[in-house]
């Protein structure tokens, strides 16, 4: 697990320990040993501490979290570091982060290549850094930039990192050869004013200023995740305590929090994140035996909102796109928007212009579908009616090549039944975006029953290309997604329709840590568009959604939206909605008296008494109605794994990351009281649906199954 060598005058120790190079107990082990071994070997004059493979240690195993780490801990490999009497280097590549990163702060000298990254990222798993971090970054590189990395975790790039001092050279070729060079030229030279326990840390005095502005920054966008906050006292250790009692103090303080719901929930969703891509079709096709087919060119079919927003996420990807209208003008309309879209871009740094002029210059456009008998690869957003989706594929079909995949971009329509409008079931998928399509990184893929492994693995491929994170699930009405917010947006009303205020539950949900409460959300997306899609589905059914209607289609229903929609208020783009807004477009929002009383004669018309509705009730019904859909899904297979609802809901809508996820949250909570609020909840509403139990969270309940072993345990229910 770690490789020594010696190179004339120069002990080389190199972790090996694929992928990533994680400083396991072993590897500490093997760190430490060598380290000796170079301190007695009396020929060695310098010593080199690099990386095998792709990368520098990236830190810690995370796997090996949740118990009292073995001995060595990072701190002793560092303290043998500082003893050994011989110049050390720490020679960086590819990722020098959390732990690897300390073992370099523990050294008397850092080169890394120009490509290389460094960081302590121990605050996105919910930690601290633990190994030194907090004590020697600050008397490195200050207060001011300890406090920005270590509470935000940002990686910085070896030129920033080595402006402020925390790589000593920016070297190129062979990072062990450039490591041997630069530790002959200082092998014979005095190093001790290198060891940074000793130096104090600079800004020390500045410590409460600087403290105060980065609470308050903390506070602005914590939304109730407390890791930043332990981090700054962690620094402030540094100008507080000396420097081994400051080690003392962030071990145990790591400890706890390592511990916490919040950690645990951290370090589940970075794995969740990375297990994603390891999807399996029920066909048994994976990712490990489908191979993605090769796409070069892509056409997207509509230029409104989704489509060129996801024409722009392909464009700057640097995939050429062929953009398709049905006419000149929407054409026009839709050229104008990517443009501008690329421009924000721009501004918001997201690329250079020089960028964004090529990814303008690879935008092509046409009227004419007949223009797409090349393309590898189409993407339809157009409206979600599925007569009109169904007459485009059956149109691609004869159109496109045969191999090209056929992709939608529906929100909730049946993929099996866009597919059957072609001769190429197989090469037809769903690749639902979200909105803004060109920023929301979420990517919801979704197969039909004919839909192949190969195709499967082009959009799965395609998504981690242009930077999104797409998740695979099967098909049925709203997916995932869609599926499980539809009970919470319901929830939301009945609860307004009982006595709740929409400013009382967007601030409870605000609070718990959703980026936007369910009713800002309603005026954002613009309630015309479900107004729209309720009146189809009652005029399918054969009914009209009445004024006071209280029951549709045999569910309970509530009124109130449509009510809004009559009155011409459909959110942030009219100016009003659940909230006014300063001007049409405007997101400057106040609450409207108008609304108050439209809610009051609502509740008056259908003598309802208002009753108070806490804080408790609302966050239930909320989430717990919509994690009881998360485990009919997980029960009907439309989403294999828990881990792939929870990062749809992490990437979909912004669920705090410092929860999991709802299904992560339902099992912190406890899978018993969970079920037992839903089967409460489900006495009092018996004409929502949705409040039906899980029979899979029933019985996932009853032994209280760990998260990681529900999908095989339901594999064999
Ligand atoms: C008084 C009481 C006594 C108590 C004693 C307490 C003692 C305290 C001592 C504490 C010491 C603390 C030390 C330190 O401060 C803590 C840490 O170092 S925490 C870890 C910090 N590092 C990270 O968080 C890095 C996380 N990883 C990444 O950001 C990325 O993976 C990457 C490194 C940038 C690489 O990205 P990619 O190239 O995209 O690759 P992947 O992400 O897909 O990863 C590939 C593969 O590697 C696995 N992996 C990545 N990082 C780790 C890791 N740190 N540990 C284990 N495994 C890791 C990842 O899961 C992938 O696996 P695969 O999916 O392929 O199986």
């Amino acid at each position: 697990m770690v490789d020594y060598w010696r190179q004339g005058s120069v002990a080389v120790i190199a972790v090996n320990n694929p992928p990533v190079n994680a400083l396991s107990y072993n590897v500490r082990v093997g760190l430490y040993n060598n380290l000796d071994k170079a301190a007695n070997d009396r020929d060695v004059l310098a010593v080199v501490i690099c990386g095998k493979g792709r990368t520098f240690p990236v830190g810690a195993d995370i796997h090996e979290f949740g118990q009292i780490p073995k001995e060595p801990w990072i701190t002793d490999v560092g303290r043998k570091i500082e003893s050994l009497g011989k110049p050390v280097i720490a020679a960086i590549h590819g990722t020098g982060l959390g732990g690897g990163l300390e073992i370099a702060l523990f050294c008397h000298y850092r080169i890394a290549l120009p490509n290389a990254r460094v960081g302590l990222p121990e605050v996105l798993i919910g930690l601290l850094p633990a190994g030194g971090g907090a004590q020697l970054l600050p008397r490195l590189a200050g207060i001011q930039v300890a406090m920005e990395m270590i509470t935000t975790g940002r990686q910085l790039p070896a030129s920033e990192a080595a402006k402020y001092n925390i790589i000593d050279k920016v070297v190129s070729g062979d990072i062990v050869k450039e490591g041997i060079e630069f530790a002959l030229r200082v092998q014979n030279k005095p190093f001790q004013d290198k060891i940074l326990r000793y130096r104090s840390p600079h800004g020390k005095d500045s410590l409460q200023p600087i403290t105060e502005a980065v609470l308050r920054k903390i506070k602005m966008r914590s939304r109730g995740f407390y890791a930043p906050v332990w981090c700054v006292r962690s620094i402030a250790n540094s100008v507080k305590l000396p420097f081994e009692e400051g080690l003392a103090q962030n071990r145990i303080m790591f400890q706890q929090m390592q511990l916490s719901g919040q950690a645990k929930a951290l370090q589940y969703a970075f794995f969740a994140e990375r297990s994603i891509s390891k999807w399996k079709l029920p066909c048994g096709g994976n990712f490990a035996t489908a191979v993605p087919r090769k796409i070069k060119t892509i056409s997207v079919i509509g230029a409104g909102t989704m489509g060129t927003g996801i024409t722009v996420a392909l464009l700057s990807a640097g995939f050429p796109v062929l953009l398709v209208e049905q006419n000149k003008r929407f054409l026009m309309k839709g050229v104008q928007t990517v443009q501008s879209l690329l421009e924000g871009g721009v501004k918001r740094r997201k690329f250079t212009a020089e960028q964004a002029k090529m990814a303008s210059s690879s935008l092509t456009t046409t009227v004419d579908l007949q223009a797409l008998n090349s393309v590898d690869l189409v993407i339809e957003a157009v409206f979600e009616t599925l007569s009109l989706k169904e007459d485009i594929f059956s149109k691609l079909d004869k159109i496109c090549k045969p191999e090209a995949i056929l992709c939608s971009n529906t929100s909730y329509l049946n993929i099996d039944k866009i597919a059957a409008s072609t001769r190429r079931p197989d090469k037809v998928v769903g690749t639902h975006f979200f909105s803004p399509a060109h920023i929301m990184r979420l990517m919801e893929n979704i197969y039909g029953c004919k839909t192949s492994p190969e195709t499967v693995a082009t959009v799965m491929d395609l998504g981690k290309r242009i930077g999104k994170v797409p998740v695979l699930v099967g098909t049925c009405p709203g997916f995932c997604a869609n599926r499980m917010n539809r009970p919470q947006s319901e929830e939301a009303l009945f609860l307004v329709e009982e006595g709740a205020q929409p400013e009382q539950i967007d601030q409870v949900l605000e609070d718990f840590g959703m980026p936007m409460g369910p009713f800002k959300v309603r005026d954002l997306a613009g309630g015309d568009i479900g107004w729209r899609s309720r009146k189809d589905a009652a005029l399918h059914l054969g009914l009209t959604l009445s004024y006071d209607l209280q029951f549709f289609n045999g569910e309970r229903y509530c009124s109130l939206a449509d009510k809004l929609c009559e009155l011409g208020r459909f959110g942030q783009k009219t100016g009003s909605g659940w909230y006014s807004y300063d001007k049409p477009g405007s997101k400057q929002l106040s609450i409207d008296e108008d609304v108050t009383k439209l809610i009051q004669n609502h509740r008056d018309s259908l003598g309802i008494k208002p009753r108070k509705i806490t804080t408790q009730e609302i966050q239930e019904r909320f989430l717990f109605s919509g994690i009881n859909e998360g485990f009919k899904i997980l029960e009907e297979g439309i989403a294999a794994r828990p881990e792939d609802i929870d990062i749809i809901w992490l990437y979909g809508f912004g669920f705090p990351r410092h929860y999991g996820g709802p299904m992560f949250y339902a099992s912190q909570i406890g899978l018993k009281r969970v079920y037992d609020r839903i089967c409460h909840y489900h006495e009092l509403f018996p004409y929502s649906s949705h409040w039906m139990p899980s029979k899979l969270l029933q019985k996932l309940s009853i032994q209280e199954v760990p998260i990681g072993q529900w999908a095989e345990l339901h594999s064999k229910l």
